[in-house]
């Protein structure tokens, strides 16, 4: 196999965490489009929000995104690449796309513990666990509709990164 694998989901459900086990896993070289922006332009997610608006990271977020893909890689995505529908087409005619999925309660646990701020600036201004579950209700469907596979993330990143080449090779032998 040598498709992209993209990861899909929402701030918190581990794509990058699952995503480096993953690519070493399947022997596949592993990028993260957040942190990829972050060294092409020296900016965290704050600073280029903070210059160019949220409309800006989109644009750029894009841009990542079709620089990274390339055979025998993981793209381990941003929360938000699901909102462009031009994102979720690219995804899945690409490769296999996998929609990491985890309850708001258990995202907001991990992300109060580790908040990130420089990458994860507030969308919504609203306290966290209550942007979590508002902003997961408004693209749940997104990550539903760009996903080959979803997978419950809500455990240990072992048995993530199992159920994942299994859900991969079923679908491979189909
Ligand atoms: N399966 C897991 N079980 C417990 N904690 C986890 C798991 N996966 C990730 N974490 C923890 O949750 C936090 C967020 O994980 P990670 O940064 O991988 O999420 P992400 O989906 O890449 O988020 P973002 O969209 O902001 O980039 C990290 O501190 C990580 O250690
Ligand atoms: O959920 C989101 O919209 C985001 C998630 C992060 O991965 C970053 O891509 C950025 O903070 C935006
Ligand atoms: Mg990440």
């Amino acid at each position: 196999m040598t498709q992209p694998i993209f990861l899909v989901g929402a701030r918190g459900c581990g794509k990058t965490t699952i995503g480096k086990a993953l690519a070493k896993a399947l022997g596949y070289a592993f990028v993260d489009t957040d942190h990829w922006l972050l060294e092409s332009t020296r900016m965290t997610v704050a600073e280029i929000v903070e210059s160019e608006g949220w409309p800006g990271f989109r644009a750029r977020e894009t841009q990542a995104l079709k620089s990274v893909t390339a055979p025998s890689t993981l793209v381990a995505t941003g929360g938000g690449m699901v909102l462009a529908a031009e994102n979720r087409q690219f995804m899945r005619e690409k490769g296999a796309v996998i929609y990491l999925q985890v309850e708001p309660e258990e995202l907001a646990r991990r992300l109060e513990a580790f908040p990130e701020e420089g990458q994860r600036p507030t969308l919504t201004g609203k306290p966290v666990s209550q942007e979590i579950s508002e902003v997961l209700a408004d693209r749940e469907p997104l990550y539903r509709q760009a996903a080959h596979h979803v997978i419950n993330a809500a455990r240990s990143p072992e048995q993530v990164v199992a159920a994942i080449l299994a859900a991969l090779r079923l679908a491979q032998a189909s």
